[in-house]
């Protein structure tokens, strides 16, 4: 099982809420301190980070809430090293939160060299006409209730029009910290310092273009109240790498069977065999219709091939169930099936009956999926095995009559999908989701849009199912999987500009 580091916990706003709120109320830190220390972790990071950018003058937009109270924590240790503030309270000073109103009298007692200006509402604000090195999104925080209101949604559109960084307090304001949706309008930060945890809405929908870079800072939050989080951030520096035991039989280094390949998609067979080759497996077993064996003859020389049916076949059909499950009985090992099946009537009656009779642990792709979806909601993974689904959002539609257009719906249908299976859901878009059947779900934060080229789903495919060969639990697959193909990414874009390929990924 896939276990993420309390850094990597996804809040929502209302979990955001309960944790500060239970470490005020049960371990007795109070909310003043908390704030000192989002405020003084941001502006440390803000200090060192841009110490040579020359800062003389910051813009702080305020709100009323403790977002505007991290905010004005800020402004008093950049004061302290020269740099001049103006803050724009949104809201007015006589509401302000208690913390907030106690840092407002604190800022202004360290205002010793006439360096702080302040205006008590935007309309105020937008008279003067200063240059600003920065501007501090402080408006809203996790305590956004509804669409911007008010003169908030002046301030956000007057922001995102400056051509100075903007670092948002927490969250952007605007931003739903659960779903990643536009609230109105929203501010598009450089970069965001998300206190105490990330929030699930940065990678959800347009989440990753308005945070900008995401700093973690971290606040004294017992990690246990973070424990009902059941989302977190997948990225490379917790997820564990599959390791190999060379030296090994072949037959003992992990065995893939791979149900594949049908006439005029044989390349989808191939590329998936390819890509589960690189990593490392002791053998692959193609199994293919008799009619196509000559074809991966000469492309595949490393990959075993079993041919089942006459050399008329050229797709599977429930004839060949009972010779494929004789295959796979032999070794133990896992079963890739969906890469170029094609949707055959024959080919989907065989895919539905192997799935319902199969022991092995197996990987369902592509035309595999389609086969189960014409089941509606018929089917069952029997209980001595583990499937891994892989989805794309055409696919995944298919599974439900719900609307799974956003990605926080997407979210939601992938959690429940996976533990009514008991199953792992890869859900592919942007970001990948990695449904479990117990219930945590992980998101990435990388660009796929490169993987957007057909093949690239094969490829995935290919090596979460060498993973699971390999010994790795579905979850932890699937992971590997998809940071396998970012690390492959980020090296194919050192050297080039062009659009990388499925065989890039491999
Ligand atoms: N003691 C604490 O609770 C801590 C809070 N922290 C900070 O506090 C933030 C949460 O503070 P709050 O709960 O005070 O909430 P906010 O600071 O987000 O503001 C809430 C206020 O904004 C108003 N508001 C909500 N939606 C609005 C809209 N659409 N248009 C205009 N006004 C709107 C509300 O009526 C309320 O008065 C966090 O994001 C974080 O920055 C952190 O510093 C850690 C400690
Ligand atoms: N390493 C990766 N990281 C994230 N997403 C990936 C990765 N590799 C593939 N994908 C996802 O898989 C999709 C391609 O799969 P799919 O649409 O099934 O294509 P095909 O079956 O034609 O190859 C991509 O759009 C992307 O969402
Ligand atoms: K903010």
């Amino acid at each position: 099982m896939l276990q993420a580091p309390p850094s990597h916990y996804l809040l929502t706003a209302s979990l955001s809420q309960e944790v500060d709120h239970r470490t005020i109320e049960e371990v007795d830190i109070d909310g003043f301190t908390l704030m000192e220390v989002a405020g003084s972790s941001a502006a440390k990071k803000l200090l060192k980070d841009y110490k040579h950018a020359g800062w003389s003058h910051g813009l702080y937009l305020c709100g009323k809430g403790n977002n505007g109270g991290d905010t004005l924590v800020v402004a008093r240790y950049l004061l302290q090293h020269d740099i001049a503030a103006t803050i724009v309270f949104l809201s007015g000073t006589d509401d302000l939160s208690p913390d907030a109103q106690k840092n407002w009298e604190l800022l202004q007692q360290f205002d010793d060299q006439d360096q702080l200006q302040h205006h008590k509402s935007w309309e105020a604000f937008t008279e003067t006409d200063l240059e600003y090195s920065f501007i501090i999104d402080g408006m809203l925080g996790t305590g956004l209730d509804s669409d911007l209101r008010g003169s908030y949604t002046s301030a956000v559109q007057w922001a995102n029009e400056q051509s100075t960084s903007v670092f948002a307090m927490d969250i952007p304001t605007g931003l739903h910290a659960d779903t990643g949706q536009i609230m109105g309008e929203s501010i598009q930060a450089d970069r965001t310092f998300a206190f105490g945890g990330h929030k699930q809405g940065f990678y959800l929908e347009v989440g990753p273009a308005q945070t900008g870079d995401v700093t973690y800072c971290e606040l004294p939050f017992p990690n246990q109240f973070k424990s009902s989080s059941n989302t977190f951030l997948l990225d490379e520096s917790w997820v564990p790498r599959p390791t190999l035991q060379p030296g090994q039989h072949k037959y003992a280094s992990g065995v893939l069977y791979i149900i594949a390949g049908s006439e005029g998609l044989t390349g989808a067979a191939q590329l998936a065999a390819r890509s589960a080759w690189a990593e490392g497996l002791g053998a692959i077993i193609l199994i293919c219709p008799r009619g196509l064996l000559s074809i991966y003859e000469q492309t595949l020389p490393s990959i075993i091939k079993k041919p089942v049916g006459s050399k008329s076949d050229e797709h599977f059909t429930r004839q060949h169930l009972a010779n494929v499950l004789e295959i796979i009985g032999k070794k133990e090992g896992a079963v890739l099936i969906g890469p170029g099946l094609g949707r055959q009537e024959g080919t989907i009656q065989f895919t539905n009956e192997f799935l319902s009779q199969n022991t092995r642990d197996a990987i369902i792709d592509a035309d595999a999926l389609w086969a189960l979806a014409q089941q509606k909601d018929g089917w069952r993974k029997p209980d001595n095995t583990q499937w891994i689904l892989t989805p794309h959002p055409g696919e995944l539609g298919r599974f439900t009559d719900q609307a799974v257009a956003d990605d926080y719906n997407r979210l939601t249908f992938v959690r429940n999908f996976s533990s009514d299976k008991q199953i792992t859901v890869l859900s592919k878009g942007m970001p990948g989701i990695i449904g479990t059947s117990s219930g945590p779900c992980y998101l990435t934060n990388y660009n796929t849009r490169y993987f957007a080229r057909a093949g690239n789903g094969d490829v995935l495919a290919g090596k979460i199912a060498a993973y699971v060969a390999l010994g790795q639990e579905p979850d932890q697959s699937c992971a590997n999987a998809l940071l396998q193909g970012k690390q492959k990414l980020d090296s194919y874009l050192q050297d080039s500009s062009d659009l990388p390929e499925p065989k890039d990924f491999i």
